[in-house]
Parts: structure tokens; sequence; C-alpha cells
């Protein structure tokens, strides 16, 4: 998808909000845009999702395209799983599909028990969670997400990001504003900055040889993308990699609130070298030892896949980011040549736990591993009396 020369201002002398907007959006790309209040980022966003068009220039390539607005309509006449699947139904998916893939998106975001209370007495958060679980539905080739993280409880963030980080490995184009600045730190490929209606390469000042601008005589953005961040995302397709244990002690003076990780990765890898937050690797129950090879023949989450008692709401992302399966569309994993997730392929699961502070870190880093880890789960550990988190298993 690009933009050439794009410009937008609100009535006919109105002032120009945005101007000479020269943008592209290649596929498997994360986009971060920046900028002060008022500076025009939910216009550039807006534009983006192609629910406002610009006063001037053009937009080409469009994708299906799915849009987390600043503000979330609640008052709409629908309960949240009646909204999810008739926005499924907008997405393309067959009602089946559609339904199954709204109560799959209300579980994993952990408001299963909301899905039939209508959008006009959701609290604002799991009115948050019914606002991204639309966008994510229908895998849409591009995600537009304007402060979609504002409102989640920790585990739903995390989950978004998990989410986000799939939906790039699938082959999607996301972009995102967030006020916080460490969010998907490392992960964008470029990172933009809405000042003065232009939008500028936020390096773009580090290089006095390139232009201050993505203006049309400016090079093509996409020449801006920072080589670093799509060099950490899960490959396309590729040889696979030896990388050595995490370390499988708990690091001294991690006290606090802890969150359960559980992981799946191809049998033949091992976990990535230096997690964020030292995660602790804890032993699986009877039956389902840490690093047993297991075969997945079974849809995600099924029972008996990864046996064990949940101590917590666990947030299931197994397969986040993907289109609801049996809906024709490909499951998370298997676009783009990866390998398919499903269908035999011998995969181990590992439990981790980490502080919960470093759980962003973790899952980004599971996620955009080489090969990638698929998060099965997601839960926060509870505590003992004296504060100590528990060692038994977290999650299954
Ligand atoms: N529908 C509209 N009609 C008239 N002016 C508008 C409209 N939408 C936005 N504006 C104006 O355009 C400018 C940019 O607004 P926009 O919401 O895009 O900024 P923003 O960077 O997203 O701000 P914030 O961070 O506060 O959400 C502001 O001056 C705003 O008042």
């Amino acid at each position: 998808m690009r933009l050439r020369g794009v410009g937008r201002r609100y009535g006919l002398r109105g002032p120009w909000v945005l101007r000479g907007v020269d943008l592209e959006l290649p596929p498997g790309s994360l986009t971060r845009v920046e900028g002060t209040n008022g500076s025009g980022k939910s216009t550039l966003l807006r534009l983006l999702a192609g629910i406002d068009a610009p006063s001037t220039g053009s937009i080409t390539g469009r994708l299906r395209t799915a849009y987390v607005p600043e503000r979330f309509p609640a008052e709409l006449p629908f309960s949240a799983r009646g909204y999810l699947t008739h926005l499924g139904r907008i997405h393309g998916l067959g009602r089946a599909a559609a339904e199954r893939g709204a109560g799959e998106w209300l579980e994993r975001f952990g408001a299963a028990e909301h899905a039939d209370t209508p959008l006009a007495e959701l609290s604002k958060g799991t009115s948050q969670k019914v606002a991204v679980a639309q966008a994510l539905l229908g895998a849409p080739g591009l995600l537009v997400l304007d402060e979609a993280w504002t409102g989640l409880d920790q585990a739903a963030r995390t989950v978004l990001d998990a989410a986000v980080a799939e939906r790039v490995a699938d082959g999607g184009a996301v972009v995102f504003v967030d006020h916080d600045t460490r969010r998907l730190s490392g992960a964008a490929d470029a990172v933009f900055r809405v000042a003065d209606a232009r939008l500028t390469p936020c390096d773009a000042e580090l290089r006095p040889a390139a232009p201050a601008s993505a203006a049309p005589s400016a090079p093509s953005a996409q020449s801006e993308r920072r080589p670093g961040a799509a060099e950490n995302r899960p490959p396309v397709a590729g040889p696979r990699e030896h990388v050595p244990h995490a370390p499988r002690t708990a690091p001294t003076g991690d006290a606090g609130p802890r969150v359960a990780v559980v992981a799946e990765g191809p049998a033949d890898a091992d976990l990535p070298p230096d997690l964020p937050g030292a995660p602790h690797r804890e032993p699986g129950p009877p039956g389902c030892a840490d690093g047993q090879m297991t075969r997945r023949t079974a849809s995600p989450g099924s029972p008996g896949e990864v046996p064990g008692r949940e101590p917590t709401k666990p947030v299931d992302i197994a397969s986040v980011g993907a289109a609801p399966h049996g809906d024709g569309h490909p499951r998370a994993g298997e676009a783009a040549g990866r390998a398919p997730l499903a269908g035999g392929s011998a995969r181990r699961t590992v439990r981790l736990s980490v502080g919960a502070a470093h759980s962003d870190a973790l899952l980004r880093a599971l996620l955009t591993a080489r090969p990638p880890w698929h998060i099965r789960s997601v839960a926060e550990v509870p505590h003992t009396r004296s504060g100590a988190p528990t060692t038994r298993p977290e999650v299954s």
C-alpha cells in the first residue's frame, strides 16, 4: 500500500493537518507513528484505514483493513459476541466461523464471561478488548491501531503485542500509535513523527544527507525502514538455527508479580539465549514434562495437548493473529511458507515464569526468535501469602 503526496484538511479553507505525505507499507511490516497531541496522528491512521479520504494525493494498493479507533462506539445495540460476529461477517467470514472467532477472541482476551453483555454495559477495559478483537478477527492485510493498548489490562496488552507480532509474521502490515514509547520498542521497522503537517522518519535528523521529510521529492519511506527490526522477525522460510538454552534458574531478587508463559516450538530448536527477564523455566506436570515433544493433531487449546491445572485464568493466544480456523484462512504460522503448526509437525512445550515487568519483552523475544516460538498461554502467577510466587506449573 502506498501514499503519494497525501494531504488532508478539514473544510475547504481549513489548515492542512497533513501535507505531502509519502509512505509505503510493505507486507510484513510494523510501522509506528508518533507526534504530539493534535499533530495529526489519528487523521493519518483514519486515512490509512480508509474511513477518511485525502483532500489531495493518492492512496494505492489498498489492503483488506481492520482498524481500532481511538474511541470505540460502545453505544451500538449489540452484545459483545453479537458485535464481533457481525464484524466477522463484514470481514468476510461465514456465520459459523464468525461466531467461533468471536468466542475465541473473547476467550483470548479474558472477556468470555461478558460475551452476552450489551456493549453499552461493558466496562471501559472490556469494551476495549472487544474493539481490539473485532480488528483481529479477520486476519487483515493492514491492521491500524490507534492507542489500542490504552485501557487494556496487562494480560490483554500482552495478547495484543503477540497478535501484532503474529500479524506481521504472517505477512500483514501493522501501523500503530501508542503513547507508551516502549510499546513494541525495537520491533518496528519504521518510526515516523507527525509534526507541522509533515510525516517525517524519526531518525532522518540523524542523517544530514537525507531529506528531512517524507514529501513527494523524498526517497520512498521504505528506504528509511530500520533493518534491525526485520531481522528480529520470524523468518518466512529458512534454515533452523541451533541456539543454547535459556537460564534454568530463577534470577535473584525477582520478587513481585510474575507471569507464566507456555510456549511451543519446533522439537529440534532450543529457546533463544538471553531471554528478557531471565525467565525461570518451570517443570511441567506428570505426562507433559518440560521439553517433551508433542505432535499437534488437535486444534489450538484442545484439552490434553498440554495437560495441567489453571491456577489463574489463562489467556490462550495459541493462534493469535490468525483467522479463526475452519474458515479457509490460514492459521498463524501457516502463511508465507512457514511451517504449519497443525497437521502433525513435531513440537514441544516449555513453561516459563518471568517478572511481570518483563513479560512483554519475553513474549516478543519468543515470537520473533528464529525459528519463532508459538505462545500457548499467558497467565498471572498466583502468589503465596508471603508474596512469593507459587512453584506449581502455572497454566496449560
Ligand atoms: N473531523 C474533524 N474536523 C475538524 N478538525 C479535525 C477533525 N479531526 C481532527 N481535526 C483536527 O485535526 C488536528 C489533528 O487531529 P488528530 O486527532 O489527527 O491529532 P492526533 O495527533 O491524533 O491527536 P491526539 O494525540 O490528541 O489524539 C487537530 O487540530 C484536530 O482538531
